[in-house]
């Protein structure tokens, strides 16, 4: 098993290991969180997982209760917390419970919330089911849900007490969502690892094979970047900023096509506008977007924005960001691969230019 420390606050340990999931139970009870467990899961993990677990659970003497809403991005709103949260105070789960949150980012990020603010907060893990949960969204404690005027709107810092990975799961995950988790694990090459870069351009093919091995690989090397930058800067006050790299006009997609495209696909085409930004900005000391774009199109990953969606749309919802500091939009751009650099405020004009450009080729 591999192991990895996030030294926030309150530090915690990821676990990841292929067919982890059988070991959760002995591990709960050690750290002893609570005296019953909230599984909440979405309505696909819930079928093919969330049964399995509970009752590895139950046979573990621990006592749980599944709690399943309906799977997508569509359900990441304070609707479902507000569901969840009247079904666990109806079943009788008190402040001495804890929850474990079962799937992808939008499990992770749910159940994050809700036991952030559940009888002012109770104890949660994560066991990320999607590649994209497993290389990020089940470490750093980012918690929350969408609004309609933009992504993540409302949220909490709220770190898990423990991340389960278990990259068996990942043999049922859709071929859209392994390649949505790739779009993340390039953000990470990008920012920080021209070795994980160089790895996923020799791998590509391993990877869209769902090789465990290669799998294992790139879920560490995330894993260890994440927990290296949030434990610098657990909440944002600037290092980890980076990791929003491509997120800036990829929130702005994702919220201008009404949540209805992948956030990984959307970080994809953002990466691409971001090295280019970079380049007519001249911050770049090389040039980064062909090579970005040469391995996002071996990934089967989107670079180019969606000829249906309005330009000033995409251009006003920037301004929903929350790297906008004092009225002011940072972006994460590159100096090279592996050296982000943020840049404060680029000319409208500038981004308006690159949002045609990747619109029309
Ligand atoms: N908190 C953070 O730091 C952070 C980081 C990155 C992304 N996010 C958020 O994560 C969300 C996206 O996460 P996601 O892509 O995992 O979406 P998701 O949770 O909707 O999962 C994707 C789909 O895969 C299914 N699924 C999950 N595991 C499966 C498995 N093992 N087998 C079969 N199907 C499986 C789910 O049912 C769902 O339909 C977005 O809302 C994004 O904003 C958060
Ligand atoms: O953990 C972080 O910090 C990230 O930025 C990771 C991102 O991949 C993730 O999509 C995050 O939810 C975006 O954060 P937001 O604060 O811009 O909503
Ligand atoms: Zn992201």
């Amino acid at each position: 098993m591999k192991i990895l420390e996030v030294k926030t606050g309150k530090p915690y340990k990821i676990l990841i290991e292929g067919g982890l999931l059988t070991e959760v139970p002995e591990d709960l009870k050690k750290l002893n969180l609570g005296y019953r467990y909230a599984l909440i899961s979405d309505s696909q993990v819930a079928e093919l997982l969330g049964e399995d677990l509970l009752c590895l659970l139950k046979e573990a003497g621990l006592s749980a209760e599944l709690f399943i809403f309906p799977a997508g991005e569509a359900s990441k709103n304070m609707d479902t917390v507000v569901s969840l949260a009247r079904e666990m105070i109806r079943a009788g789960f008190d402040r001495k419970c804890a929850v474990i949150a079962l799937g992808g980012g939008v499990t992770g990020d749910l159940a994050g919330f809700l036991a952030s603010i559940y009888l002012r907060g109770v104890p949660y893990v994560q066991i990320p089911t999607s590649l994209l949960a497993q290389v990020d969204s089940s470490v750093g404690g980012k918690t929350g849900v969408d609004l309609p005027e933009g992504k993540n709107l409302l949220g909490t810092f709220y770190q898990p007490w423990r991340v389960y990975i278990d990259y068996g799961v990942l043999s049922t995950l859709p071929f859209e969502h392994l390649k949505n988790g790739l779009a993340e694990v390039a953000k990470y090459g990008c920012i920080s690892s021209p070795e994980l870069f160089e790895f996923l351009e020799q791998n590509s093919q391993k990877l869209l094979n769902y090789d465990a091995e290669s799998l294992e690989h790139i879920i560490y090397e995330s894993c260890r970047i994440k927990a290296e930058v949030v434990s610098r800067d657990e909440k944002e006050g600037g290092l980890r900023r980076i990791l929003n790299f491509g997120h800036t006009l990829g929130h702005a997609i994702e919220a201008a096509a009404n949540y209805q495209i992948l956030h990984g696909l959307c970080v994809s085409i953002g990466m691409v506008a971001a090295a280019l930004l970079s380049e007519k900005l001249g911050v770049a000391e090389e040039k980064i977007s062909p090579r970005l774009v040469k391995l996002l199109e071996a990934l089967g990953l989107p670079t180019r924005i969606p000829q249906e969606l309005e330009t000033e749309e995409i251009l006003s919802f920037l301004r929903a960001d929350k790297k906008v500091w004092k009225g002011k939009l940072i972006f994460v751009l590159l100096k090279k691969l592996g050296i982000p650099v943020f840049y404060e405020e680029p000319p409208k004009e500038l981004l308006k230019e690159i949002v045609e450009e990747l619109k029309a080729k």
